[in-house]
Order: structure tokens, then sequence, then C-alpha cells
């Protein structure tokens, strides 16, 4: 039988020298006392968490539903109404997206008027076509394929002209000829639709001037050449939004054959490693794709010129980013980042955004000529026969070019709401009630906002698990709406099979 030497193992190990001076003794002993004084201070920091955490009470909102029916809005609303502050301080980091949703709008007109109905401005295709017009476009066969409306490559072979012209309507073949729809009002995508009093669409040879013009006597090839920046803009804005690492973050409308539209092989310039921004060449099948970010504050984190700390400040920026192909428990899951300590983009007026940047001041450089575009009579026809009615479409802000081009323009709380930027992939965003916001604090609030399109689906399925309350959105709109990513399905059929 073993023979017990001590009671305690360590006492055996930690026990004095035999031969330990008085001297050392005392150090010894009073070593030993600031190594209790700090274990009990760790011991008591970690009962006053765990009491704290007790207390805390952590709701979890799951926000579901298909693509544009709002989720990815009601959580800025949450924002704005339960964290004001750091809404507020946010708000000038939604420039830059409203800023592409007004460059988009820009370009959709171009396109219509310079694409007439085979490339992107089709309803086929283009999502910012009304998705009433989609929807009725659902069942239509194929567009005749009328060698006139095609582009030759030139940028030059179709021209419109818009204004007052007495003349009646008229359509002129200089290369090709064929018979002009049986019915001018049917609801085709024929040549008809570009057929009106007020402008007139006709081809002429490359080599020629375009006599055609604008409401206000500017001619359209002049108006497109000025707003050619708004192509660099473009591909510099979504370089700004997407992280450098992002291999698929936006699908980027390519620019249209070389010369035509509002400008043809710009590149990316400044692109840093947004893929796919740009180039001459581009497939038109990615034309009119919509552009996204990975949620999360990723795209913030690139716009912002410096960073701060806010210790405490009980406002998640450091949300959780799950990629589509990851489950909650993935790498980037739940625990760590957000709340305190999290790292956010400076606000306005601090980081000289707001005076130093160059896609606004070429928007207010443009600005006249956009306003012009937009307001011209004749461009709102071929909108509305092309039936593309982009002040339908979320993210439209031509209505309010004057405001929004000014150099000091800072977003309004219903701009944000109104910016559209499309998500893909799952965050979850912390809250924790501002006293300003007159609510309780103490309860933490953790809203998952995920991509809402077909193939974002599977990625919601590990986030049922742990959830207080899930909100489905549903826009009461889409009873006659077709989904942008499949425009065979109607949105309320998707809806209810969702
Ligand atoms: N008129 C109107 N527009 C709304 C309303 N709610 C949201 N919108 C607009 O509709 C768009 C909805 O876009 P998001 O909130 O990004 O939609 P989402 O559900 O997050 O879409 P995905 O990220 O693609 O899944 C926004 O541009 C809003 O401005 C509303 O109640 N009325
Ligand atoms: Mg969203």
């Amino acid at each position: 039988m073993p023979v017990r030497t001590a009671d305690d193992p360590l006492d055996e190990v930690l026990k004095p020298p035999p031969d330990e001076s008085p001297e050392d003794r005392a150090v010894r002993l009073q070593n030993e006392a600031e190594a209790k004084r700090v274990s009990l201070a760790i011991d008591a920091s970690i009962k006053a968490e765990r009491h704290a955490r007790r207390k805390k009470r952590i709701v979890r909102l799951l926000l579901l539903g298909q693509s544009e029916s709002g989720k990815s809005t009601t959580l800025r609303q949450f924002q704005r109404l339960y964290t004001p502050t750091a809404f507020r301080e946010e708000r000038i980091l939604w420039r830059a997206v409203i800023q592409l949703n007004i460059v988009r709008s820009i370009r959709t007109i171009l396109d219509a008027l310079t694409f007439p109905s085979t490339s992107t401005s089709s309803p086929h295709t283009s999502p910012y076509s009304s998705p009433r017009s989609r929807a009725r476009t659902i069942s239509r066969p194929p567009l005749p394929n009328h060698p006139h409306e095609q582009y030759n490559g030139n940028g030059n072979d179709t021209t419109l002209t818009f204004g007052s012209s007495s003349s009646p309507p008229r359509v002129r073949h200089r290369h090709h000829h064929h018979s002009p729809p049986s019915n001018p009002d049917s609801d085709g995508d024929s040549e008809s639709d570009f057929v009106h009093p007020h402008h007139h669409i006709h081809h002429r040879s490359p080599r020629s001037t375009s006599p055609l013009t604008l409401a206000q006597n500017t001619p359209l090839d002049a108006l497109k050449a000025r707003l050619l920046p708004l192509r660099h803009i473009e591909a510099l804005l979504i370089a700004k939004l997407v992280p450098p690492n992002e291999e698929e973050a936006t699908h980027f409308a390519r620019p249209g054959p070389p010369g035509v539209g509002v400008g043809a092989g710009t590149s990316a310039g400044s692109s840093s490693g947004a893929s796919s921004t740009s180039g001459g060449t581009g497939n038109h099948a990615y034309r009119n794709q919509e552009i996204f970010v990975r949620p999360g504050t990723g795209w913030k984190g690139g716009l912002a010129r410096a960073r701060v700390t806010y210790p405490g400040s009980g406002y998640g920026y450091g949300d959780h980013h799950h990629g589509a192909k990851q489950n909650k428990n993935g790498s980037s899951g739940k625990g760590s980042g957000g709340g305190n300590g999290a790292t956010r983009p400076m606000s306005a007026g601090t980081t000289g955004l707001e005076t130093q940047d160059e896609p606004q001041e070429v928007l207010n450089m443009c600005r006249r000529d956009m306003i012009a575009l937009w307001n011209d009579e004749g461009v709102r026809e071929v909108l509305r026969r092309r039936k593309i009615r982009i002040e339908e479409e979320s993210g439209f802000f031509l209505d309010d070019l004057e405001r929004l081009t000014s150099l000091k323009y800072m977003p309004t709380d219903d701009d944000v709401l109104k910016a559209r930027l499309k998500t893909v992939g799952v965050s979850e965003y912390k809250f924790e009630m501002e006293a300003t916001a007159g609510r309780d604090s103490g309860t933490e609030w953790r809203i998952v906002d995920v991509g809402g399109s077909r193939s974002q689906r599977p990625t919601w399925a590990p986030f049922f698990d742990d959830v207080d309350a899930i909100i489905f959105l549903a826009p009461i709109s889409g009873f006659d709406q077709v989904l942008s990513e499949d425009r065979t399905v109607n949105r309320l059929v998707s809806f209810l099979s969702s």
C-alpha cells in the first residue's frame, strides 16, 4: 500500500526550499499574496459577467422573404428607430449606393435609346423594366429579329429625334426594309414602340451627322458623350463597394458594343479587385444584371477613409457574415466580433467623404444633362413604349436629381431607406437599443438578414433553429409581378411556395 507523503501534490511542488533565507521567504510571500489578489479579481469578473449575461435578454429575429421584398429595408428601419445615432453616422456611406442607383438608372435610359429592342432594354431581359410589364411578357414569343434593330458595331447606326416635331410618326430604314406592324398600338415589342410624334428613329450611314435632338435641342450623341464619365463612375463605385477579395460580389453590367451607350470600354480604373467590373468586349447577357454585395460591413468599411473604435457603443458593426455555403456554425459563426469594441467606419464630417468624392463631383457635373434626359418627353415616351418603368423600380432617385447631385449632398433617412443594394449571403446584426430610442436598454436584438433570391434560399435553413421571431416579408405589389431571377414565375406563387 502506497504511503501518502502529502495531502496535496501541489504542496509538494510549491513548498519553499528547505534552505530558504528570510529575505527569500518575504519575497515569496509577497508574490503569493499578489497572485491571490489577481485570482480573486478574475473570479469576481467572471461572476459579474455571468450575472450580466443572465440579466440581458437577447432577442433573435430572422428576416425572410423574396428578393426586393424589403428585408434589408426593414433592417435599416430598425437601425433608424432604435440606434438612431449609429444610423445617422452611417448615412454618408449610403451615398455611394445612391450614386450607383442613379448612374444605373441613367444607363438604363441610354441603353433603351441606344438599343431599341434587341438588347437589355427589352422587358425580357432588363431588371429595370417594370415587373408588371415583365409579367405581361412572360408568354410572349421572342422578339422579331428585325435587321434594322440590330446594332452594327459602330455605335452610330441608330439615332433618335426628340422634341416638338410636328411630323407624323414614321420609321425610316435606309438599309433594311420591312413592313410596319399591323397594329401600332399593340402591346408587343415591335418597332412601333419607337414611333412617336415627338421622336423618330431612323438609320443613317455611320458617317452621317445626327440630326436628332432632345427637346432642349441637345443632340443625343452629344448628350451621351457628356454623360460618358458616368460609365467610369459606375466602375469606380463598384470597386469601392466591393471588397477586393470578393470574387462574385458583382455581376457588373458590362458595357455594350464599342462606342455605344453611356460609354464604352471604360475600364474599371481604380478597381481594386471588383470582378468583371468592366471591359469593352462584354457579354450582353450580363449587361443589366443587378449589382450585389455581401451583407455586413465589408462594403461600408471599404468606403470609409478611416476607422475608429467605439468601446461600449452597443451597436454591432462587426456583424457576422455567413457565406452562402456556410452554416451558422461555420468559421464566421456567432460569438465573435460585433457588439462592444467593434470597429466601424467613421461618419460624415470627419472622413472628408463629402468634399472629396469623385463620383459626387461627376454627378454634379452631369446633373443638367441627366435632368434634361430624364425630363425629356420623348425619352419618357420611348421608356413608356419600351415598358421600362424605372420610376417603379427600387433604387429610383431620378426625380430628386437636383438635390442628390449637390456637392454637399448628405443622404436623408428616407434616401437611405430607398437605396437599393441586393443582398447575397446571410448576416447577423446586433443592436442594443439606444437610450434615445426611448426603449429599455438591456435587450440585445440580433437580426439576421438574408439574400432573398431563389438561389439564396438554401442558406436560410440553419438559421431557423435558434430564433425567437421570424418576419416574413411579402410585398403586396407582387400579385402581378414575376421573379427577377425567373420571369416565368409569378411572385405571389413563389411567395406561397416559399
Ligand atoms: N414603395 C415602397 N418601397 C419599399 C417599401 N419597402 C421597401 N421598399 C423599397 O423596395 C426595395 C426593397 O429592397 P431591399 O430591402 O433591398 O429588398 P430585400 O428583401 O433585402 O432584397 P434582397 O436583398 O435582394 O433579398 C428598397 O429599394 C426599398 O426602397 C415599401 O414599403 N414601399
Ligand atoms: Mg437585402
